[in-house]
């Protein structure tokens, strides 16, 4: 007996200290370190056994609302606590628990709780829930939400409570101009999260928080006919939003469950169950609390449905950021009506609480119906494949530990996985001009292992299966983009140059380059002082070039990617082609031979010569088919001595 009872308060205190560790990355830092399955099913184990000892420590979780705030945002300790709610799964519960009363059931809103304070009409105060006793004031926040109002007809003081939330929509659209994996948000309670406890505004209004009334605290001289309805109907008319429910007797009740079950997935604002609430203002308060909920409502959370399956793959996804994000991929099951094979485990602290390894039988849900998630591990055989090395570059990875939660990362600096934009860069119009190669798709290819380095891109065919079945893509873009890519062999020495992405060289450099050099060996060859000499060419483009150039990395990568392509011979401007070499041209006026000024331009670099903005005493000839002209460049070059052609004469000197 002695020694159970001993095993039990051993249990309780390690309990408590991996529930608060829990509840410390969660409401403090926004992070998960367990799935919510899982932490709940520690609550219950910890709430069992303080029921079963009498023993509750202090610092218990059952006893202790959120967490206590950590942020840069000033705090203030709020009037009333506010507490958390009582949670059952049982719609019979709910229903002895309503018994004869009326009741008022409604969506319990995943986001963050917030009680706003109105005096004379104005929005006067808006506040966190905090650890319960203490939250964060966000005033200035809560006064750009989309839908909240600013000043209301009463002029008394008006206390309320709701919740902050953003829908999945919006959601959605924000982690999309995220283009990092890593740096996505979880979930929409995430983000709302981060976007309410801000210190500028400006974002909190770009990321469009709703807020949906579900108490109100306090409205003196208003007679609510002792109902809560009569309350939220109240808040309505003042402009509030209230939270969408219903009101239920014990005969209506189930049904009602069955009515929000069914609406939850046309629901844009994401929900994680549903709250009852005694219509009685009166009964409901006699009823007083307990340390952490009031007895006057209670949460009802849905019995997630599971389903068993078996871990086939730890996915590793290197982002931009060099973290590297486990995702696990196991045989397909049916979950609220669809299949689902993967689901992301957020960090190595989750892989480690359910040591989770390959082989193992894990059980799935959907968190709050929507996410798919692993709630628990059946087999436990350990976590044991944690790469050592980069999945993208191949280069060490090193585990990091962000406040409580490891992450892996890749510890290579030029990691491809954060070199997205070379890609992006390479198939860009100017440089090699690959269509339908967006940012995205780059970066999905990149952190699938496909693509290393730009020789890369021209054997994407290796990987047809895999791309046609990627989200967005398919087979018709599979094919477009395998036509614009072996389009893009044929190119020019210039655009490849410049296609490489070295500091400081535009595509005017690269050409002056190559035109100077000529070939490919030479270019290569070249030293700081050659290139110093070139027109154009500074110290700065010089010694980027040269020392890119000194990486044999690059030199063997380059090969690589020569060996792909069919480059333009005749754009190397050496030898006989180069009949301008040393001339400089300017161009004004309207031209009749030649569609446009880049044309004759590209006409004028591509025999050697170079085209400048404006006349100065290197200027070799102005070109403009109107010899009155009184033009600024005329009259610059008549002083100069510079002396003035028209296209057909300049035609005529390229043909001698
Ligand atoms: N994964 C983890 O590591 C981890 C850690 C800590 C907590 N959690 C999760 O958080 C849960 C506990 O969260 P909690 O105590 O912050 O909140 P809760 O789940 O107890 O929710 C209570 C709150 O919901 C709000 N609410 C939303 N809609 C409402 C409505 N219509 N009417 C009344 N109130 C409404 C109220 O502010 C109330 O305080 C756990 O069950 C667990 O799933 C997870
Ligand atoms: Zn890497």
């Amino acid at each position: 007996m002695e020694n159970t009872m001993n095993r039990d308060i051993d249990r309780i205190k390690e309990l408590v200290d991996i529930l608060n560790k829990a509840g410390r990355a969660y409401y403090a830092q926004g992070q998960e370190i367990m799935s919510n399955y899982e932490y709940d099913a520690l609550y219950d184990e910890l709430a069992e056994l303080e029921k079963k000892t009498g023993c509750v420590l202090a610092s218990s979780p059952t006893v202790n609302v959120g967490y206590e705030v950590l942020s840069e945002l000033p705090k203030e300790r709020h009037e009333k606590p506010m507490l958390s709610l009582g949670k059952t799964k049982s719609v019979d519960e709910l229903v002895s628990w309503l018994g004869s009363q009326k009741g008022l059931l409604s969506w319990k809103m995943d986001g963050l709780t917030i009680v706003l304070t109105y005096n004379n009409g104005e929005m006067t105060k808006a506040v966190t829930r905090g650890n319960g006793e203490v939250g964060e004031v966000i005033t200035g926040n809560a006064k750009v939400f989309a839908n909240v109002p600013v000043t209301i007809p009463y002029k008394g003081e008006l206390i309320l409570r709701g919740e902050a939330v953003i829908r999945y929509s919006d959601f959605e659209k924000i982690n999309e101009l995220i283009p990092e994996e890593g740096a996505k948000y979880k979930n929409p309670r995430n983000l709302c999260s981060g976007s309410v406890r801000q210190l500028n505004s400006r974002i909190t209004k770009e990321r469009n928080v709703n807020f949906f009334a579900f108490t109100l605290v306090k409205a003196d001289g208003v007679d609510f006919k002792n109902s809560r309805r009569e309350q939220l109907e109240w808040l309505a008319s003042q402009g509030f939003q209230t939270v969408e429910y219903k009101e239920v007797t014990a005969d209506n009740l189930r049904s009602t469950v069955s009515w929000f079950e069914n609406a939850i997935k046309d629901n844009d604002f994401p929900s994680d169950g549903l709250v009852i609430l005694y219509d009685d203002i009166a009964y409901g308060d006699s009823l007083g609390m307990t340390a952490k909920f009031p007895r006057n409502s209670l949460a009802f959370k849905w019995t997630d449905e599971t389903a068993q399956t078996k871990l086939l793959e730890i996915e590793w996804s290197a982002s931009r950021t060099g973290l590297i994000n486990p995702v696990a991929v196991f045989e397909p099951v049916e979950l609220e009506g669809t299949s689902v094979s993967r689901a992301s485990v957020h960090n190595i602290s989750i892989m480690e609480e359910l040591e989770l390894g390959v082989g193992d039988t894990i059980e799935v849900y959907k968190a709050n119906m929507i996410i798919p998630q692993i709630a628990k591990n059946l087999t436990r055989s350990g976590v044991k494949d944690i790469p050592q090395i980069c999945p993208v570059c191949g280069m060490k990875t090193e585990i990091r530990s962000l406040n409580d939660a490891k992450s892996l990362y890749c510890t290579n600096p030029d990691c491809q996985a954060k070199h997205v934009k070379s890609f992006v860069h390479f198939v860009a119009r100017d440089a090699m001009n690959i269509d339908g190669l967006s940012e995205a798709t780059l970066e999905k290819f990149i952190q699938h292992g496909m693509l290393h380095e730009f020789a890369d891109l021209y054997h994407l065919d290796d990987y047809r299966d895999t791309i046609i079945d990627m989200d967005g893509l398919g087979v018709k873009s599979y094919d477009n983009m395998m036509a614009a890519i072996d389009r893009s062999r044929h190119t020019t020495l210039p655009k490849l140059i410049y296609s490489l992405g070295i500091a400081n060289v535009g595509l005017s450099n690269a050409k002056m380059i190559v035109k100077n050099t000529g070939t490919l060996d030479r270019i290569l060859s070249a030293t700081r002082e050659e290139l110093c000499a070139i027109d154009g060419v500074g110290e700065v483009i010089a010694d980027s070039f040269v020392s890119y150039f000194a990486d044999d990395k690059h030199r063997q990568g380059l090969n690589r990617l020569v060996a792909e392509l069919d480059i333009e011979a005749e754009e190397m401007a050496s030898g006989e082609n180069a009949v301008l070499a040393d001339m400089v041209f300017v161009i004004t006026g309207s031209l009749n031979h030649y569609s446009n000024r880049n044309e004759l331009k590209e006409l004028i670099e591509k025999l050697g010569g170079k085209v400048t903005g404006s006349v100065t005493g290197k200027t070799s000839y102005l070109i403009n088919n109107d010899s009155t002209s009184s033009s600024s460049k005329n009259k610059t070059a008549a002083k100069l001595g510079v002396p003035v052609i028209t296209e057909d004469e300049f035609i005529k000197m390229i043909e001698e």
